[in-house]
């Protein structure tokens, strides 16, 4: 019988479903065949390899964890070393089963595949093209009208966590936004959310190895900050809802900061293993004050929107209810003035600062590609990934 083995990861982040079929394969094959409970299990294990979208890092953790805990019973396993990090996530997914019977870790794990099962994710996969369709939507929409080019993150479900492809999408908006026949560039969010910065599986998700996806990480990040160092027309950020980590660091990058009474801004940066970007660790300071600054950046103060304009992060607040409206009539009656002379205007406030700014930036990208490879981010990392399969 082909016994159930825990293999060491070969890079720090194969994808867990590459790993978990390949396990589930190799012991499916050995397995006699048993109860007819059994044979539910049996065939949801095939569904699991039949799923045409991976079903993210949660749901497959969970698949995991549930598998092992109704063919194995309780977590038996030594906890992985820190730097393993796949292993260790499995694990811990395994080990917040505790003593959950055989018989019912068996049944929820047909119920969740079934609930990932051709049939619903045909339906939710008819649902998203038809999105699609309507909106012709990506997950950064970009609209241009009224004298306003409009940059809309657009992944509401997951908070509009920014992926390396919307990295690139926002960059290219910027050049484009920067040409067009357009008077100011505004950006906004989808959903309850303004963005909840960068997408954590950014990392685990890349392929090749950590230090690879660090390097790459840095890149991005250097360019993508460089492109709104340098947008020479007047950029407002329109927060209509919490934001964290990147989207708010670069609001010191933004011409003006309108919010919703209900956002707030959050820099966990230090509980992440990360340091500052986007010139924060040079424009925060400047805006609030080194001691208000560091309560962000280093303490992960998070703010609300009336301590964010008290602090000079934001200039002005309106209540939710009016928000949109009054912002974007604002805006509108904005994008009417001469065009021309606002891009002056604003490469006489800018100019002196952009060439600091741009090494600033250089700076905080090599000190974050270090931090991304620190066990305190990549512990950090893989708790962010693992906290659901622990509920
Ligand atoms: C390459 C350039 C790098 C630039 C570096 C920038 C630094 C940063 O931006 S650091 C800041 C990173 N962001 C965070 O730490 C926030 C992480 N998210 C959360 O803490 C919570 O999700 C949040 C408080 C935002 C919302 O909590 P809830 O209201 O409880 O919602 P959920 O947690 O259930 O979220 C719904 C759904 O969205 C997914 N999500 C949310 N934020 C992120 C994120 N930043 N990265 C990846 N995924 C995110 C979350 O996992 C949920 O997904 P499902 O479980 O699949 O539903």
């Amino acid at each position: 019988m082909a016994a159930m083995t825990w293999r060491p990861a070969r890079c720090w982040c194969p994808s867990l479903l590459q790993v978990f079929r390949f396990q589930v394969a190799q012991v499916h094959l050995g397995r006699p065949t048993m109860r007819a409970s059994q044979q539910d299990f049996e065939n949801a294990m095939n569904q699991v390899k039949l799923l045409k979208k991976d079903p993210g890092n949660q749901v497959k953790l969970k698949l995991y964890a549930l598998y092992k805990q109704a063919t194995d019973g309780p977590c038996n396993m030594p906890k992985p070393g820190v730097f393993d990090l796949v292993n260790k996530a499995k694990w811990e997914a395994w080990n917040a089963l505790g003593s959950l019977p055989k018989e019912t870790a068996r049944q929820n794990y047909v119920d969740l595949v079934s609930s990932l099962s051709p049939s619903s994710e045909a339906s939710s996969q008819g649902k998203h093209e038809a999105d699609e369709k309507v909106q012709g939507s990506k997950d950064i929409v970009v609209t241009s009208e009224d004298g306003i080019t409009k940059i809309v993150l657009n992944r509401p479900t997951k908070k509009n966590a920014i992926t390396f492809q919307m990295y690139q999408d926002i960059i290219l908006a910027l050049k484009n936004a920067s040409t067009d026949s357009s008077a100011i560039t505004a950006f906004t969010g989808t959903g309850d959310y303004y963005c909840s910065g960068n997408d954590l599986t950014n990392f685990t998700s890349a392929s090749g190895g950590k230090e690879e996806a660090a390097s790459r990480g840095a890149v991005v990040l250097r360019e993508f900050v460089n492109s709104f160092i340098d947008f020479p027309k007047p950029l407002v950020a329109v927060v209509n809802g919490p934001a964290v980590g990147i989207s708010v660091t670069l609001l010191g990058l933004f011409d003006a900061v309108y919010a919703s009474d209900k956002a707030t801004f959050h820099t966990p940066f230090s509980h992440l293993g990360q340091s500052p970007e986007a010139c924060s660790s040079y424009t925060f300071p400047k805006i609030m004050g080194s001691a208000k600054a560091t309560e962000m950046l280093l303490f992960g103060k998070k703010l609300t929107a009336r301590e964010a304009w008290a602090q000079g992060l934001v200039t002005e607040v309106f209540p939710e209810s009016t928000f949109e409206n009054e912002v974007w009539t604002r805006l509108k009656a904005y994008a009417k003035l001469p065009p021309n002379s606002m891009r002056i205007s604003k490469e006489l406030i800018r100019k002196n600062e952009k060439e600091k700014l741009h090494a600033i930036n250089a700076e905080e990208c090599t000190t974050l590609q270090a931090r991304w490879l620190s066990e305190e981010c990549i512990n950090a990392l893989m708790n962010f990934m693992s906290r659901k399969a622990k509920l």
